[in-house]
């Protein structure tokens, strides 16, 4: 039988330390991304938001227009910078995200771009689930006070590597997104996001596993590293956790970058010895992956 993953393939994680100068921002994300692709990595992710500050005031001003596709280099110079680097480096690249603006609507958009080793533009995912909480005497944040959500869940076929499902951080939260993604044969769940020091102690590493444990698939959260001069206080722990929901790599607080290696048969050695796929049992509750709303 064809297994989901059709090679082992080394995937990085870069936890950036993310400020409010764009220029540097995607400077500095070049060379981390350089050195994780000098040590081997084939499949590289970049955090949420990582090109300017994480807060609703900060996402008009640094918003980019995306549309339409490709965009010319005043548009969106976040989009070149993501194409040439995929291309120099001749990696997957899973460009974090970035405020997006839909000129046509004026909308904006928290978004994520993934590029190939050529430099093309594989796909486009806007945050479906806004971060919208309100924890009384902790934190109160709504995206959706200047965002509009996405409205599909969104896989990438990386041809040598099998399939992969990128979502943007409060998107994890949401098992129904992952379940379909997995169901629609992903071998890795990515989700590039920035939680906080309230959520973050307690959700997560938690959403992480749960997912992998959920779905017997790979998962990667990559969150920018901590700045507490920032207005929003990231909590870092990048990491890594396997079909069988171990951690296999996690950073603390700090920059830094994720290393590991995704090997090929471990989810079908997972789901031979805990065989949920075949326990489904669609006659006693809905199928959810049946509403799915695909991918382009
Ligand atoms: N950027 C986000 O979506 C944050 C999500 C978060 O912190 C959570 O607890 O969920």
């Amino acid at each position: 039988m064809a297994q989901l993953l059709k090679q082992s393939v080394k995937l990085a994680l870069i936890q950036l330390a993310c400020t409010a100068d764009k220029a540097h921002n995607l400077s500095h994300a070049r060379s981390k991304v350089l050195e994780a692709t000098k040590a081997g990595a084939k499949i590289v992710v970049l955090p949420e938001c990582f090109n300017s500050p994480y807060g609703t005031k900060f996402f008009p001003q640094y918003a980019e227009t995306l549309l339409p596709s490709p965009p010319t280099e005043k548009q969106s110079p976040t989009f070149h910078a993501l194409s040439q680097l995929a291309k120099e480096a001749g990696v997957y690249l899973v460009g974090g995200s970035i405020p997006e603006r839909e000129d046509s609507s004026d909308k904006l958009f928290n978004t994520s771009l993934t590029f190939g080793p050529r430099g093309e533009l594989l796909a486009t995912h806007r945050k479906v689930h806004l971060f919208d909480i309100d924890i009384p005497g902790k934190i109160r944040f709504k995206e959706s006070e200047v965002l509009s959500p996405g409205n599909k869940i969104t896989i990438v076929d990386l041809p040598e590597y099998g399939r992969i499902a990128v979502a943007i951080c409060y998107d994890v939260r949401f098992p129904e997104l992952a379940m379909i993604a997995a169901r629609k044969g992903a071998f890795l769940l990515l989700y590039p996001g920035a939680f906080n020091l309230t959520t973050g102690a307690l959700h997560w590493e938690l959403q992480g596993r749960a997912r992998a444990m959920d779905n017997q698939v790979y998962v990667g959260l990559c969150s920018p590293s901590r700045d507490m001069t920032a207005e929003y206080h990231a909590w870092g722990h990048s990491m890594v956790v396997d079909p069988n929901a171990e951690v296999l790599g996690q950073l603390d607080e700090k920059e830094g970058i994720v290393m590991t290696e995704l090997i090929q048969g471990r989810i079908e050695e997972v789901r031979k010895g805990i065989p949920l796929e075949t326990q489904r049992r669609f006659d006693v509750y809905p199928d959810v992956s049946r509403g799915f709303r695909g991918t382009e």
